[in-house]
């Protein structure tokens, strides 16, 4: 009862700070007045503390879309958004488009004072012309939404941020009182989803999947690598990306929050990311930067050669001088920067970057990485990049077309959102989006993980399933941990 009070008084705070009920009338005032809908958008200040991991794996208002992302290498990088107040999921190749439509509408009919926080949340699978699989069954090419309620973690505190379309005919009173009973729910750590089944979810129920052919059978692939190598010596192309998944089985449901606090404690840069849609989670630990835009100012990670790391320091710092020298990997670095330059050339202006690699050290791989900076031009959205940009070669290969055309063959498999672009666009067009690497979608108590390897001319097949064993690591290992 007294719990159950402070978790009233603490919601009609926050309400109350916000002037919540003043800003809605408001809104509703202008939908009325231009006979339109609008959306409102309020900023207010969370009261106390809130646990982002915990909420999101109990889901308590049920929604059928949520994002949990953690970038630690920006100020104000932790956000939750639970559900949506506009969104769209698209089974058709062009998700960038109806994004933009999307995007550009809701912004003209934000009411506000939030519209400063605001961050729209979207994913697109990698391949988005081919048609998902067993695996991916439930998923859609691409989705965006804005959410209902966004947490955001500050220096001072927790800021929430609610949109709702508002229409002329929304009953002020009524729409309160909902958001105010689901605030309740979320301010309180018991409340969470009533699932209605006994068992954990596993994809062979909700897919039908034989999960057994789901996993890469290592020989194939290494027999796909060798016959992609032969093609490459042929010039048929440059590099191809060839990525493997492989299937974990847990006894028990596997838990979301649990996974998510492992990798958020073994990496503390990157992205640490958690997309719901309905009852499977797709979640992973990237490493890669597609592209940042923030007041227009671009960044853009070029990460591609990989080796290994080793517990002794002496050999680990041998193993990163060699991969900073080798031929192998500096050449089909060379590419993708080549690729990623090309790409963005006629929407970012002031391109600039090193002349030579540095290192990235993640806590089980090195890569070589190449920072790209430059402004977004005027006219343009983070959107229009992450189009440009996705797949680059560090995910699919060079030439672009071809390289996804023998994907498309030699993986007989869907990649879903794994190796896709994931994250989000504030009002203004900035935003941040990685490639969803190190990554794996739960379901229940299975969940499959990703990992690939770019294919050169002197590529070795035993060694590039190696590397992809490295990239497997992440999520083997959060998934192992109690
Ligand atoms: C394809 C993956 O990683 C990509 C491929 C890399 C490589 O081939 O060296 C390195 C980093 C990523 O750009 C993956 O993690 O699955």
């Amino acid at each position: 009862m007294v719990v159950s009070q402070q978790r009233t008084d603490l919601v009609e705070k926050v309400l109350e700070d916000g002037q919540f009920q003043a800003q809605l009338a408001n809104a509703i005032e202008q939908a009325k007045e231009e006979n339109t809908t609008r959306i409102a958008c309020i900023a207010l200040k969370w009261q106390g503390s809130l646990d982002f991991v915990d909420l999101f794996e109990r889901n308590p208002l049920m929604v059928k879309m949520q994002v949990f992302w953690r970038d630690g290498d920006l100020p104000s990088g932790k956000s939750l958004a639970i559900g949506e107040a506009v969104s769209f999921q698209a089974q058709a190749a062009n998700v960038f488009d109806e994004a933009r439509s999307l995007w550009r509408n809701t912004v003209a009919q934000f009411v506000g004072n939030g519209s400063k926080w605001v961050r729209f949340f979207c994913g697109q699978a990698f391949d988005p012309e081919t048609e998902r699989d067993v695996v991916w069954k439930e998923w859609p090419a691409g989705l965006m939404f804005l959410p209902r309620y966004l947490f955001i973690e500050e220096e001072l505190g927790i800021r929430l941020v609610i949109s709702l379309e508002v229409t002329k005919e929304l009953d002020l009173a009524s729409a309160v009182h909902a958001i105010r009973a689901e605030l309740q729910r979320l301010s309180d750590p018991l409340e969470r989803v009533e699932r209605d089944f006994q068992e954990p979810l596993t994809f062979a129920q909700s897919s039908a999947a034989d999960l057994e052919t789901v996993e890469s059978d290592s020989l194939q692939w290494k027999k796909a690598v060798a016959h992609v190598v032969q093609k490459i010596a042929r010039k048929e192309f440059a590099k191809v990306v060839l990525a493997r998944r492989r299937v974990w089985r847990a006894k028990e449901q596997i838990s979301s929050a649990t996974v998510l606090r492992n990798l958020l404690t073994r990496y503390e840069t990157g992205v640490v990311f958690a997309l719901q849609y309905v009852d499977q989670v797709f979640v992973g630990a990237s490493p890669e930067r597609l592209v940042q835009s923030f007041k227009q100012h671009v960044h853009i990670d070029c990460l591609a050669g990989t080796t290994a790391r080793d517990q002794d320091l002496e050999s680990d710092a041998q193993a990163a001088t060699q991969l900073l020298a080798s031929q192998k990997d500096r050449s089909e670095h060379a590419h993708v920067l080549r690729g990623i330059l090309q790409d963005v050339q006629d929407v970012v202006g002031d391109l600039s970057y090193p002349d030579a690699p540095k290192l990235r050290s993640l806590t089980n791989v090195h890569h070589l990485y190449t920072p790209i900076e430059g402004y977004r031009l005027d006219g343009t959205t983070i959107l229009d990049l992450v189009a440009r940009l996705h797949p680059t070669p560090a995910v699919a290969g060079l030439p672009k077309h071809a390289a996804m055309m023998e994907i498309r063959v030699q993986e007989q498999m869907d990649r879903g959102f794994y190796a896709g672009p994931i994250g989000w666009l504030d009002a203004q067009g900035d935003g941040a989006f990685n490639v969803a690497l190190r990554c794996g979608l739960l379901c229940g108590r299975d969940a499959v993980l990703y990992a690939g390897a770019g294919i050169v001319e002197d590529s070795n097949p035993w060694a590039e399933w190696a590397e992809t064993e490295w990239k497997l690591q992440p999520m083997q290992t959060a998934l192992s941990e109690e």
